[in-house]
C-alpha cells in the first residue's frame, strides 16, 4: 500500500537529526525510523502521533501566564521541530498569531538582548561586510532560497530603532509567510542588516549583543546594502527579497533603486497599501461609493502612510477614470508638523504629489487651536473626511472629538487605526465604535476584540494588517517565479482579498476576512498574483492561466511528518 506521507531521504542519524529542527519529529519518529536511524535509545518508549504531540505542546504552553513568555517558549519550539511549531500555530491561528508577530513580538524584540538564547537567521553587521559573501553562503549552504526578509531595524513596528533585535520581526515575517502564505521555511531566510542603532537605551546597555555604535548613513550604508542587494542577485536571482521596518527615507529609495532589476518588495509601503486598499474597497462597498467619493485623511506620512496613499490613488486612477492630478487632491496627509502644505520645510520628495497648496488653509491657519502647523482636527473639521487612517505610531491620537466631527460630516465614517502594537493605536476601535453610535467602519492593525452595536450585537473589528496579504503576494510571485513585482500584481492581489469581504454580503460583519482563515485567503490572492503575472508576461513559468489554481496547490508547504529513509547522500 502507498503511504499518504511524502518519503525523504535524509543524512542524517542520531543526536544530529534531534537537533535539527528541520528533520526532527522527537516522539513521533516511528519504531522503524528508531531502529534505522539510531534513535532507538534517545527516544522514550512510546511513538507519538502529530496530533499527540501538539496537544502537549498546547498544554505545556498554556502553563506560561503571560504572552511574552509564551513568545520564548514558542520560539525554543520552532528551534527544535519546525512540524510540531508550524502544526501547533496553525491549529491555533487566532490565539497564537498575536504571540509569535504583532503586538508580543514588539516586547520580544525590545528586550532581544536579554531574552537571547539561540542565534537565527543572518547576521550581517556593516563592520564586518568583509566575510559578507562567504557569511551567506555559509548560513544557506547549497540551498536554493525562494525568500529573503530583510530589516536594518530602524522602524520596528511602531517601536522605531531596535538595532540587531531587528532579526525578530524578519523571522516573524518569515514564520507568517510559512504560516499563511506555505512557503517552506527551508527556502526562506531571515536576515538583521545590522548597521549600528541610534537608541541610546540600547547603546548604554552592557548586554547589547548588536554593533554597539551610531547608525551609519549616507554613502556607506548605501554602498552595504548594493553589497548585500549584489549577492542575493549573484547566488539566488529567482528570489523574492522582502524589505521590512527600513526608516522612511531608505525604505523608499531602496524600493526605487532595485525594484526594476530584482523581485523586491517593501511590505510596509506595498504590503500596508494593498491591505488597506482592500479594506477601503471593502467599506466604499457598505457605503456604496466610489473611491474616487471619499475625502481621505492620513495620519503619519512615514512608510506606511505614503505607501496607502500611492495604493489608494493608483486604484483610484485605474477604476474611477480619474487623472492620478484628480486623484492626489483627495489626500490629506498629516506628520509631526500637521498638515504637509507647500510652505512646510523639507518635505520629502516621494510626498509631493500630495502637498496640499497653502491658500487652501489660509483661514484655517488663522483660527487654528493648535501651534504651529494645521492639526488634525482642524483637519477634520474643515475637509469633512470620509475616510480617516492612522499610521503615526501616535497611540490615541484619534480623540473624542476628532471622531465625532468626523461622524458629523458623514453617515459612515471609515475609521482604520492601523500603528501597531495595540498600545499605540490611535483610538481603540470600541471607543470610537461607541463614539459615533456603532456607525464607524472600523479596522486596526492589531487585533481587538469585537465592539458593541446599539443593538447589542458584536462588531468584528477587522485585522488591517499587511500580514494579511503579503504571503499571498510573496506566493504569488514565487510560484509563478516573477522577475518583478509589479504594481498590478499587489493590484490585482487586492482586489481578490476585497472580494472576499464579509462585508460584501453583510454590512454589520468584519470589513476583512477572519484571520483565522487567512491561510485560504492568501492561497486566492497567490493565485490573483500568478494569474496576473502571467498574463503581464513577467513570469518565467511558461503555464496557462487556467493551471495556475491546481499548480499553486502542489506548491503550499504543510507541517506534516514525512517518512524518513537514511542515504548518506540524502538532504540535511
Ligand atoms: N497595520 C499594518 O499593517 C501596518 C502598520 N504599521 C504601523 O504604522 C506605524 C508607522 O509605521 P511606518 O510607516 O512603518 O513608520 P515610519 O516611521 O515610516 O512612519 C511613521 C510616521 O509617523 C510620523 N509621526 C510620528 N509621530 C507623529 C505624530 N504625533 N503625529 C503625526 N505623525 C507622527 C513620523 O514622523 C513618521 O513620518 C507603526 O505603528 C507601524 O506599526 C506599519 C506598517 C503596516
Ligand atoms: C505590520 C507591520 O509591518 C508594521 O507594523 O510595521
Ligand atoms: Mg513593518
Amino acid at each position: 500500500m502507498l503511504s499518504k506521507n511524502p518519503v525523504f531521504r535524509v543524512a542524517l542519524r542520531g543526536e544530529t537529526l534531534l537537533t535539527s529542527p528541520r528533520w526532527n519529529k522527537g516522539t513521533a519518529f516511528t519504531n522503524k525510523e528508531r531502529k534505522e536511524l539510531g534513535l532507538t535509545g534517545r527516544l522514550p518508549h512510546r511513538v507519538n502521533t502529530l496530533d499527540e504531540q501538539c496537544q502537549r505542546a498546547y498544554d505545556q504552553l498554556q502553563m506560561h501566564e503571560n504572552a511574552i513568555r509564551k513568545n520564548t517558549f514558542l520560539q525554543s519550539m520552532k528551534d527544535q521541530n519546525w512540524v510540531l511549531y508550524y502544526s501547533l500555530i496553525s491549529r491555533h491561528l487566532r490565539e497564537l498569531v498575536p504571540i509569535i508577530y504583532t503586538p508580543t513580538e514588539a516586547e520580544a524584540i525590545s528586550n532581544y538582548s536579554h531574552l537571547f538564547r539561540r542565534s537565527e537567521g543572518l547576521y550581517l553587521t556593516i563592520s564586518d561586510q568583509g566575510t559578507m559573501e562567504e557569511d551567506l553562503l555559509e548560513q544557506t549552504k547549497g540551498r536554493n532560497l525562494d525568500l529573503i526578509v530583510c530589516s536594518d531595524a530602524e522602524a520596528i513596528l511602531g517601536i522605531g530603532d531596535q538595532g540587531v533585535g531587528g532579526i525578530g520581526i524578519s523571522a516573524a515575517k518569515s514564520v507568517i509567510y510559512t504560516l499563511i502564505g506555505g512557503i517552506d521555511p527551508h527556502k526562506s531566510l531571515p536576515v538583521v542588516l545590522d548597521v549600528g542603532t541610534d537608541n541610546e537605551q540600547l547603546l548604554s546597555d552592557s548586554l547589547y549583543v548588536g554593533w554597539p555604535h551610531k547608525r551609519v548613513r549616507g554613502k556607506e550604508y548605501d554602498e552595504f546594502i548594493d553589497k548585500f542587494v549584489g549577492l542575493v542577485r549573484k547566488h539566488f536571482p529567482n528570489s523574492l527579497l522582502h524589505f521590512e521596518d527600513f526608516g522612511v527615507k531608505n525604505a523608499h529609495s531602496i524600493l526605487q533603486r532595485y525594484r526594476d532589476v530584482h523581485s523586491v518588495f517593501n511590505d510596509d509601503i506595498q504590503g500596508t497599501g494593498a491591505v488597506t486598499l482592500a479594506c477601503t474597497m471593502a467599506a466604499i462597498g457598505v457605503t456604496k461609493s466610489k473611491l474616487s467619493d471619499q475625502r481621505f485623511v492620513i495620519y503619519g506620512a512615514g512608510s506606511a502612510g505614503l505607501g496607502i496613499a500611492v495604493q489608494l490613488r493608483d486604484a483610484m486612477v485605474s477604476t474611477d477614470n480619474v487623472s492620478e492630478e484628480e486623484a492626489n487632491r483627495k489626500f490629506y496627509l498629516l506628520d509631526k508638523q500637521g498638515l504637509i502644505k507647500q510652505s512646510l520645510p523639507d518635505i520629502r520628495e516621494d510626498l509631493k504629489p500630495f502637498v496640499r497648496p497653502d491658500e487652501e488653509w489660509d483661514s484655517v491657519a488663522r483660527n487654528s487651536s493648535s501651534e504651529g502647523g494645521i492639526g488634525l482636527l482642524d483637519v477634520v473639521k474643515h475637509i469633512k473626511p470620509t475616510v480617516l487612517i492612522g499610521c503615526s505610531t501616535h497611540g490615541g491620537a484619534f480623540t473624542k472629538e476628532v471622531v465625532q466631527s468626523m461622524a458629523e460630516g458623514c453617515e459612515r465614517p471609515i475609521i482604520f487605526p492601523l500603528s501597531n502594537p495595540s498600545n499605540l493605536v490611535e483610538v481603540d476601535p470600541r471607543d470610537a465604535n461607541e463614539w459615533t453610535e456603532g456607525k464607524a467602519l472600523l479596522a486596526t492593525g492589531s487585533p481587538f476584540p469585537p465592539a458593541k452595536m446599539p443593538n447589542g450585537k458584536d462588531y468584528i473589528i477587522a485585522e488591517c494588517n499587511n500580514a494579511l496579504i503579503y504571503p499571498g503576494l510573496g506566493f504569488g510571485s514565487m510560484i509563478s517565479e516573477s522577475r518583478r513585482m509589479t504594481d498590478t500584481m499587489i493590484i490585482a492581489g487586492a482586489r481578490r482579498l476585497a472580494a472576499l469581504s464579509p462585508a460584501l454580503k453583510d454590512p454589520d460583519a468584519a470589513l476583512l476576512p477572519d484571520f483565522g482563515d487567512a491561510p485560504e485567503v492568501n492561497f486566492e490572492v497567490g493565485v490573483a498574483v500568478a494569474e496576473q503575472a502571467i498574463e503581464e508576461g513577467v513570469a518565467s513559468v511558461k503555464w496557462k492561466k487556467e493551471e495556475v489554481r491546481d499548480r499553486a496547490r502542489e506548491r503550499v508547504w504543510k507541517p506534516v511528518y514525512g517518512e524518513y529513509v537514511f542515504d548518506e547522500n540524502g538532504q540535511k
